[in-house]
């Protein structure tokens, strides 16, 4: 299930002329090892079965690969080393035992000190970074609280009927962290009216998910949507963020398995998502659903690399 870095994919051009600051991931990018000092550790999950019991465009899978190939080219900004730490594979359709290691994944990196930017994969991914997360605060922060945010057209509450899939992870957390006596702290930003029906956005509420519509999040109305997002993050010790490339405006991002009608422009997302970097909580982070199928051109990938490269500047 868990197969090691496949270092061919961190490749592309270099400018020796221009010394250390002309340097970039891929020339950065190292296997991770055991005794690895703490930096930002990429990891795969390359799954879509969650997109597929979800009734969804499947293709996710092959996102770790393309996302490397998009991201190996950033220049290398941070100061943090930088590692690549497989990928977590779905054998026989079984996402539950690949969430699962997932978890342990996750939980190994950061109790070794380093950030994991797990790539997806469909959002199913989420349940699994979070058990890493959790096991990792019950081991080591127990006294912490831990806040969800989610930049997504879509809640992911849906109830597992039976087995979850990518459109249930918040409502699978929500219960693993009620059977282990942790608070469930949740905010979507830019989920859509046209993209959840009423039962989600009733279901929302009652398990008091705050909600940032993405009708919500416009120019003239910013201070608003980041007033609230700073409040929320004020509220919480620590961050897991999660990124469903979907929030994105379709033209922007196609390549996914259900596009936004309209999503969240890209520039207010970056606006937004400072705030949740800038507060020195975020422990973890994902991103979920490319598919790289459906691109045009890369441009998909060239903006989830952005996205990355946002995440990870002030590493
Ligand atoms: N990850 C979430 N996916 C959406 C899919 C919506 C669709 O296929 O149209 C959801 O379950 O709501
Ligand atoms: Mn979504
Ligand atoms: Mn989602």
């Amino acid at each position: 299930m868990l197969s090691l870095a496949d270092m061919r994919l961190w490749k592309g051009r270099t400018d020796p002329e221009d010394g250390e600051l002309g340097k970039r991931w891929h020339e950065r990018v190292q296997p991770l090892g055991i005794d690895s000092p703490p930096g930002v550790a990429v990891l795969g999950f390359s799954s879509d079965e969650g997109v597929r019991r979800n009734k969804g465009r499947v293709g996710a899978a092959d996102g770790p690969r393309i996302l490397r190939l998009a991201m190996a080219p950033l220049p290398k900004v941070f100061e943090m080393p930088v590692y690549d730490a497989g990928n977590v594979r779905v054998l026989d359709r079984d996402l539950e035992s690949a969430q699962s290691q997932l978890g342990v994944s996750v939980a190994d990196l950061l109790s070794n000190g380093h950030f994991p930017l797990v790539l997806g994969g469909g959002h199913e991914i989420a349940f699994g970074t979070y058990q890493g997360i959790a096991r990792w605060m019950r081991e080591n922060h127990r006294e912490k609280s831990l806040g969800i945010v989610n930049f997504d057209a879509h809640l992911d509450i849906r109830v597992p009927a039976p087995d979850g899939s990518s459109g249930t992870p918040f409502y699978q957390i929500a219960e693993h962290a009620e059977l282990g006596g942790r608070a469930f702290n949740y905010l979507c930003i830019g989920a859509a009216a046209t993209a959840n029906t009423p039962a989600l956005m009733q279901r929302a509420a009652e398990m008091k998910v705050e909600v940032i519509e993405d009708r919500e999040i416009t120019p003239w109305a910013l201070e608003a949507a980041k007033a609230r997002v700073q409040a929320f993050i004020d509220r919480v010790d620590m961050v897991y963020l999660t990124i469903d490339l979907d929030v994105f405006p379709a033209s922007v991002m196609p390549a996914v398995s259900a596009p936004a009608g309209r999503g969240l422009p890209f520039e207010l997302f970056e606006v937004l998502l400072g705030i949740v970097m800038e507060s020195g909580k975020v422990c973890a982070a994902d991103m979920a659903e490319f598919n790289p199928y459906f691109d045009i051109e890369d441009h998909s990938a060239r903006t989830v690399a952005r996205i990355a490269y946002e995440i990870t500047k002030q590493f």
